[in-house]
């Protein structure tokens, strides 16, 4: 059998679709691999923001594309750049083990930043969570991969520090600049950090239950949780929207915060249920985050990045 396998053509895109080639062939030697690489808009636009600003599925339309179309037969996402609606006839047929889902501060730790430190980031979660935790920082929207994010840091004009996911640089063999974890019941990480989606075709059903073979069963109830709630919100991946979200002794825990962009105000969901239940759990602490004012908040976002979008184009 051979199998053609979508992905971007970014270094982390590569490296974690090598990843789940491998842990397939371990598990069915038998079976062949094409990688068919393709640059999505995001890949080709380095200039706007529009992407870190809500759009919905800048790094996945044309993968679905192209699965709907035959020309390949599942993709390698990032899981957490996978919006939580696919197109019709395609399911997410596998999540295999998250690495550690952790937001890093990479250049100083979070206590050593100087009063009105220059801190890089494009995401507006962690722009609203960074300024509640240290209103006195300028937050400098950045994109790009991760290694030129990462050199944001040095030489002339560095920045003070940028804010990556763990998972990112681990795969990329750059865990040991990871020296600054933000603690994640202050600092939630977004929906599906650290973790792969490998999307399919709900009708290969022989091909859905090879994929399924890599599964991690405590990774998929977290992420199920975790996407059953940003669903419930409306929220696009980059809205400002953070989780933690752990299994333990068969129970899921949920918490989520939902945070303004200027870092003033935010408000905060926790709960927990049987494992089996994690649809439910994301449902439930949607309900309490939107009671608790959480919605209003996300509309005032929705409002500003809209305005912000505007600027830019004119
Ligand atoms: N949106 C970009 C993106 N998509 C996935 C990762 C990191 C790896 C992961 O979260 O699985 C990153 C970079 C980052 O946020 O630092």
């Amino acid at each position: 059998m051979l199998l053609r396998v979508g992905t971007r053509r970014s270094p982390l895109a590569m490296t974690q679709t090598n990843f789940v080639i491998g842990s397939i062939q371990a598990l069915h030697p038998h079976i062949e691999f094409e990688i068919c690489p393709i640059s999505t808009v995001a890949d080709r636009d380095r200039v706007s923001e529009f992407h870190q600003f809500g759009m919905i599925g800048v790094f996945t339309t044309e993968h679905e594309e192209q699965l709907l179309r035959k020309d390949v037969d599942f993709v390698v996402h990032s899981l957490k750049d996978l919006p939580t609606i696919l197109r019709d006839g395609l399911v997410l047929a596998s999540v295999p083990k998250r690495e550690d889902p952790r937001d890093v501060l990479c250049g100083s730790a979070l206590e050593d930043l100087p009063e009105g430190a220059r801190v890089g980031t494009g995401s507006l979660r962690r722009r609203a969570q960074i300024l509640s935790l240290r209103p006195d920082v300028t937050v400098v929207p950045i994109r790009g991969n991760i290694g030129p994010r990462l050199a944001k840091i040095e030489g002339d004009d560095a920045l003070d520090a940028v804010i990556l996911a763990h998972a990112g640089l681990e795969r990329l063999g750059l865990g040991s600049k990871s020296s600054a974890f933000l603690d994640p019941v202050a600092f939630p990480y977004a929906v599906g950090q650290g973790a792969l989606g490998i999307e399919a075709r709900g009708e290969d059903t022989e091909l859905v239950e090879i994929l399924r073979s890599i599964e991690c069963r405590k990774t998929r109830a977290e992420v199920d949780a975790e996407r059953e709630m940003m669903h419930a919100l409306g929220a696009g991946c980059s809205l400002p929207v953070g989780a933690v979200c752990n299994w333990q002794d068969e129970r899921l825990s949920l918490q989520a915060q939902i945070t303004s962009l200027d870092g003033h105000e935010r408000v905060v969901a926790t709960q927990d249920e049987p494992g089996e239940q994690a649809k439910e759990l994301g449902l439930a602490v949607a309900e309490t985050l939107k009671i608790r004012g959480g919605e209003k908040i996300l509309q005032t976002s929705y409002r500003e990045f809209c305005s912000h979008f505007k600027m830019l184009q004119s």
